[in-house]
């Protein structure tokens, strides 16, 4: 089974809620939330590839040193074996806006399972929701 490596973050603003995005139609899990990144390239570090990625889907600029390994999901899709670390970020520049397609949703951590998100997110709801 190939195992791919997805950075994801939990942006966090100052009233302590979460950013989500829902995957936009057409796309596998389209509808579903979950927490901004993507799949780290080759020659790329996790907090390299998420910095990438909030600039390219948020418009948001951000530092490796401002996010902060939190927990990590470890999934089996049908097709596929899921590594996710999810880092922490309180501090960015700019306002995330969405630049391809989703829809952006501010959630505190009680309300974060009214959210549909893939299976591999699941677990990592309770564990946002005793840090938080
Ligand atoms: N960014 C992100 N991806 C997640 C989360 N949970 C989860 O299962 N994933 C999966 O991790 C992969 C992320 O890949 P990606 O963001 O680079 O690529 P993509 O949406 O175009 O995915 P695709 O290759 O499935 O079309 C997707 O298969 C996505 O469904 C999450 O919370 N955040």
């Amino acid at each position: 089974m190939k195992v791919v490596l997805v950075a994801a973050v939990a942006l966090i603003d100052v009233d302590g809620r979460i950013l989500l995005a829902q995957r936009p139609p057409g796309k596998s899990m389209a509808g579903l939330w979950e927490f901004p990144g993507g799949k780290v390239e080759p020659g790329e570090t996790p907090e390299s590839a998420l910095v990438r990625e909030l600039h390219e889907e948020l418009g948001i600029e951000t530092w490796n040193s401002c996010l902060a390994p939190l927990t990590f999901a470890s999934h089996g899709y049908d097709d596929f074996h899921l590594l996710m670390p999810l880092f922490a970020c309180r501090k960015w520049n700019g306002i995330p806006h969405p630049k391809e397609g989703q829809t952006l949703a501010w959630a505190h951590a009680r309300e974060l399972r009214d959210y549909p998100m893939p299976p591999a997110d699941i677990p990592l709801i309770p564990i946002l929701r005793d840090w938080l």
